[in-house]
């Protein structure tokens, strides 16, 4: 079965559970889903869980029909690639060798041509080819962040998963990174979770939405079902409205803290 199926997971830290009998999905190919929810619900962990670095105390992860808690180390690196919140830091790397180790790394058997073609036109899909022959130890933030989803991107990973990878960028580059994603995970069928707190981008990007709280599903489904005044209240604590611009987007707009 192509696709992801979260069922009653449960992770932590040591002796204290963060993720309580948690089921998603099941999380389709082609479609990028919108991990939400508040500050320690939960979010990193469920990613770096699937990710192997943090294995679960009981329940499946079943990446069409196999169960990534059960694969060896080598079977997770090759179907699943988990760009973290915190990015390495000095690295003394080209922007494009540090593509090219991301693309050998991911290859089985291509030519040493194809991935250096693969690794340039990463760069030249994220919009930053001017970036190419920088070290990595001397760009901004949001550069090294484009940078790591280059890297992440040439893997072409069944499972891709992102924490939070708009964090450091602008405006321009948060949209032009969800296009990319979007129609990367479309065109090779990927199965991509990413982490965001912007409820508008995934209002106006992700095909799903999964909210966490308190370490569990509160609700999952089609964004504009999941990111509504009522889970907003229940979830965030907030009064807000979610309304269409004149263009047709659903947009959210906090009036304030519930009970105020
Ligand atoms: N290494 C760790 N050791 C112990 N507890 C941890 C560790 N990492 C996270 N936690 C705890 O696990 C809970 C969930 O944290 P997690 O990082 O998964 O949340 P999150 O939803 O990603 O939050 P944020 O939006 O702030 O990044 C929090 O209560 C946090 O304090």
């Amino acid at each position: 079965m192509a696709q992801l199926d979260i069922r009653g997971l449960a992770a932590g830290y040591g002796a204290t559970p963060v993720l309580r009998n948690l089921s998603a999905g099941p999380l389709a190919e082609g479609a990028v889903t919108a991990m939400l929810g508040p500050n320690g619900s939960g979010k990193s962990t469920l990613l770096k869980t699937l990710a192997g670095l943090n294995p679960p105390t009981r329940g499946e992860l079943l990446l069409d029909g196999e169960d990534l808690a059960r694969a060896t180390p080598a079977r997770r690196a090759e179907r699943a690639m988990y760009m973290p919140q915190a990015l390495p830091r000095g690295v003394h790397m080209t922007v494009f060798e540090s593509v090219l180790v991301a693309a050998r790394s991911g290859s089985r058997g291509a030519a040493g041509n194809d991935m250096q073609q693969a690794a340039l036109s990463a760069i030249a899909d994220l919009g930053i080819a001017a970036l190419a022959s920088r070290y990595l130890d001397e760009l901004s933030g949001g550069q090294k962040q484009l940078a790591s989803l280059a890297q992440a991107l040439v893997r072409r990973p069944r499972l891709l998963l992102l924490d939070e990878p708009l964090s450091a960028l602008d405006l321009n580059y948060q949209f032009h990174v969800m296009d990319v994603l979007r129609r990367q995970t479309r065109r090779h069928r990927l199965i991509t979770l990413v982490v965001l707190h912007d409820l508008n981008i995934a209002l106006r990007h992700a095909d799903h939405a999964l909210l966490l709280h308190g370490g569990a599903i509160e609700t999952e489904g089609l964004p504009a079902r999941v990111v509504t005044p009522d889970t907003l209240r229940r979830v965030y604590g907030v009064r807000a409205r979610v309304e269409r611009c004149p263009q047709g987007q659903a947009q959210v707009h906090v009036d304030g803290l519930a009970g105020a």
